[in-house]
Parts: structure tokens; sequence; C-alpha cells
């Protein structure tokens, strides 16, 4: 049995680095072959919904077996995407988080609010928005963020 309760980023890098040196898989686990191995799994994911057209969320009619299935190439993702991570020296938490703090600036929920536009979009109406209403505080886009 899996104990799967709050496992961390960190828990699973380790996890992948054992599992490497163990190996002596290391001499293989190099940025390129990583990004393609990463790849190559986002394929294999991408196939599990291939052809079945847009499904409900939660996947409420798939079988048991397809819902593992579908967990395993998520998982291969995800360990890939830890290792690269790992091997190229970037904090994944850490990198993640900032990452969101920056989409919140780019995308702030004033503007976006139930429009699933792109930034850019989001941006010119913002302007206009602003410009429309001199008394306005809205908050004009930084496209440096
Ligand atoms: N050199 C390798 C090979 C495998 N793995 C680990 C990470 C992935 O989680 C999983 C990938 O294994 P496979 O290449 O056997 O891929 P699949 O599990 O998807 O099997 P298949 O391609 O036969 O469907 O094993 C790894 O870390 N380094």
């Amino acid at each position: 049995m899996v104990e799967a309760e709050g496992v961390t980023l960190e828990e699973l890098r380790k996890r992948m680095a054992e599992f490497a040196r163990e190996r002596d898989w290391d001499q293989f686990h190099s940025p390129r072959n990583l990004l393609l191995a990463l790849v190559g799994e986002v394929g294999e994911l991408s196939e599990v919904f291939q052809w079945k057209g847009e499904v409900p969320r939660g996947l409420p009619d798939w079988k048991e077996e397809e819902k593992e299935h579908l967990g395993e190439e998520l998982s291969d993702v995800l360990l890939y995407l830890v290792r690269l991570a790992d091997i190229c020296g970037v904090d994944l938490g850490k990198a993640a988080l900032r990452k969101m703090e920056l989409n919140a600036i780019k995308y702030p929920v004033k503007l976006c609010k139930g429009s699933s536009e792109k930034h850019a979009e989001i941006n010119d109406h913002g302007t206009a928005a602003a410009a429309a209403d001199s008394s306005s505080t809205t908050n004009i886009i930084d496209d440096g963020v």
C-alpha cells in the first residue's frame, strides 16, 4: 500500500534521485534526455484522451482501469518534470509559487473574472476601460511582468 498522504514535491524529488542512483541511471538523466522523456509521456497522456471527444469533469463514465491508467500517465509526466527541474537546479515548488504570483499580477481578478481571454486582449480592454473612466484606478498591466 502506497502512503500518499501529504506527499510533497521534495519527497518526489528525493525518491526520483534515489531511484536513478540505485540503478546507476544518473548518466542517462541529462536535461535533454529528461525533457524528451517528459514530452514522450505527455504524448502517452494525450493518448488516454484521444478520440474520446470532450469528457465531463471527474470522468464519471470512465472505468476504474482507465482512471488508473490516466493516473499512471499523469504521474510519469510529473515525475519526469520533477527530475528535470532537479537536474537543472531549479526549486520547482518555489518556482511554481513565484509563477502563480506573477500570474495573479498579469491576470487581475478585476479584469479577468469570468473571462478566458488571453493577456493581450485583457490588457486592451483594461486600457480601454481605464481611458473611458478617468476616475478608474484600473491597474494597467505591465508586459514586462
Ligand atoms: N530511464 C528512465 C526510465 C524510466 N524512468 C521512470 C520514470 C517514469 O515514471 C517511468 C517511465 O517508464 P517507461 O519508460 O517504461 O514508460 P511507461 O511506464 O510509460 O511504459 P511504456 O512506455 O511501456 O508505456 O519510469 C526513469 O526515471 N528513468
